[in-house]
């Protein structure tokens, strides 16, 4: 099924539908996808991250919450490969990846802030499944996030 493009679908749902004003850059091959959101928010610190895209994505997009910081990489050629591999849509990043030149190549969506090649922490700290803010967008465990050239929203999981 083609993904619906972001701007048929605010036509359709107005603002019920949350539009993300953060201007992050696409970085993966495929330029338009969605799925129902899994969130988690970390800051400058990737090994939630890694966990859970090392599960069965069935579909979903991860949405993870970085603060907005660009110091260091939350997400690389080893985690989105894992990503693509285990069937996730898409990975929204508010914050930074790195290996862009393989991200370009891998078969799945990847928008994030910008780049910068230092590694996050691996301490596990964060949280997951909890509902993340930015871009003046709410981001919902379960919510239906679709992400193009144009932008990403967010359909609340009832609307
Ligand atoms: O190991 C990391 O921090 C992230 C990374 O570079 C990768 O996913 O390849």
């Amino acid at each position: 099924m083609d993904t619906p493009s972001t701007a048929d679908l605010y036509d359709r749902y107005g603002d019920v539908l949350g539009s993300c004003d953060a201007q992050l850059r696409q970085f993966g091959a495929v330029r338009a996808f969605g799925g129902p959101a899994v969130t988690v928010r970390c800051f400058e610190d990737n090994a939630l991250v890694k966990s859970i895209v090392s599960e069965s994505g069935e579909g979903r997009v991860l949405v993870v919450d970085g603060g907005g910081s660009l110091h260091t990489a939350l997400m690389g050629d080893l985690i989105a490969g894992a990503a693509a591999e285990n069937g996730w849509a898409g990975v929204v990043i508010n914050g930074a990846v790195r290996d862009v030149a393989a991200l370009r190549t891998l078969p799945i969506g990847i928008k994030a802030l910008g780049s910068n090649p230092r590694k996050s922490g691996k301490t596990g700290a964060g949280e997951r499944d909890v509902p993340v803010f930015f871009g003046s967008c709410v981001f919902a465990p379960g919510a239906e996030v679709y992400s193009d050239d144009d932008g990403i929203v967010v359909l609340p999981a009832r609307a």
